[in-house]
């Protein structure tokens, strides 16, 4: 029997706020809502734009027709919170402080505080959630370590779209996700690649602001000892080297651009520069596919690859190419993060899925209904 649970799905991005409605597993809208880089250069904190989005949100619903009142459920894309595991936790009070105070910037910060304002305007009983958040940390202990006790590694990558894609691979392959080993490599804006061990992540590179390969928009693993004479050297900034960092690192920085698709375009138009890069983007995520191979013990299933960059059959070659020892290689372009987000929510609401706590000075505790 279908049911017809509906769902508000929220996904902030660093220049647009993305907005679903799904009925059961039926999407009814999706809205990208472009931000220019004035009106959000207006606010000194991404945290201080969330009234600006909010509004822009509740004028988007209204011209669509659709009216909160009918909605059963608000799930958001999780933000920079303490390390959590995987699945869907109710926005509270504690989830909306750490998000307000975190120390790393970005702009799915925003998703619970912006679900929990729409909630409380709402004239029914709803709740809001996040699901998946890029916090999700299933890190195996040996996987902790960096090379220093002072610089643990941290679990932060593209946790929602890894999942979901890991998930879809198991139901095509008739097999729960959690009998499966799976590398999931996901090239959006940035790169993650992770280490899927019969369910659990216990192994990626941090894609934030890290490790890992390089991408569209940030450097990845960087030469430390050179990186820490450069920021001493008085001719940078903080500002200015975590920019080279994200944001302005890696293709941003090699071709001035971070529009990888036009960026391939002129690869096919004979741009040496740009064949170069992407040579060695995909030799980069290639190497992290190895490392992960190397993680699973060498028990790997399938290879997935997922994100704006595994769209170009170019981009997809170069790297199977190199990988396709290891395992099959699957791709499933572009990214569906709104429809992972109505899917956790669509899940809890059927209860197939159980709810969680978020309370980061303890463990994650389930919840009643
Ligand atoms: N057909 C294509 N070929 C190559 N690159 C593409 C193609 N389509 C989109 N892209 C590129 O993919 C990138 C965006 O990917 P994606 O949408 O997964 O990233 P994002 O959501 O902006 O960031 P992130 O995935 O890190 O959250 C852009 O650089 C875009 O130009
Ligand atoms: C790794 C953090 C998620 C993102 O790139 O947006």
């Amino acid at each position: 029997m279908m049911l017809q649970h509906k769902i508000l799905t929220i996904n902030p991005g660093s220049t647009s706020t993305k907005i679903a409605i799904y009925k059961g597993e039926l999407e009814l809208l999706n809205q990208t809502i472009r931000h220019s880089r004035e009106d959000l250069e207006a606010y000194v904190s991404i945290f201080d734009q969330l009234d600006f989005r909010k509004q822009l949100i509740a004028e988007a619903l209204q011209q669509a027709g659709i009216d909160i009142a009918q909605l059963d459920m608000v799930v958001a894309r999780g933000g920079l919170l303490e390390p959590i595991s995987s699945g869907i936790y109710e926005v509270n009070e504690e989830m909306l402080h750490d998000l307000k105070t975190a120390t790393l910037q970005h702009a799915s910060n925003l998703g619970a505080p912006i679900a929990q304002a729409i909630v409380e305007e709402a004239p029914q009983k709803l709740k809001a959630y996040i699901a998946d958040p890029v916090v999700v940390d299933e890190l195996a202990d040996v996987a902790r370590e960096s090379g220093h006790p002072l610089f643990p590694r941290k679990s932060i990558f593209h946790a929602l779209n890894q999942k979901a894609v890991a998930r879809q691979f198991a139901q095509k392959v008739g097999k729960p996700y959690e009998e499966l080993n799976l590398i999931v490599a996901h090239l959006g804006g940035g790169i993650s690649v992770g280490a899927h061990q019969q369910g659990k992540v216990i192994d990626v590179n941090q894609a934030l602001d890290g490790e890992g390969p390089v991408s569209p928009e940030r450097s990845g693993t960087l030469p430390v000892g050179d990186i820490i004479r450069a920021a001493f050297s008085g001719k940078y900034s903080e500002k200015e080297m975590l920019s080279m960092v994200v944001g302005e690192g890696g293709m941003v920085a090699y071709l001035d651009t971070n529009d990888a698709y036009q960026a391939v375009q002129s690869v096919e138009k004979g741009n040496a520069k740009a064949k170069h890069f992407f040579d060695v983007l995909t030799y980069q995520v290639a190497k992290e596919i190895g490392a992960m191979a190397a993680a699973l013990g060498g028990k790997v299933d399938a290879i997935i690859l997922t994100g704006g960059l595994a769209k170009s059959d170019r981009l997809v070659e170069l790297i199977a190419d190199r990988i396709k020892f290891i395992a099959k290689v699957e791709v499933f372009p572009g990214e569906d993060e709104m429809r992972a987000l109505a899917l956790n929510g669509l899940w809890l609401l059927e209860k197939k899925i159980e709810g969680k706590i978020y309370n980061p000075h303890g463990k994650s505790f389930e919840i009643q209904g």
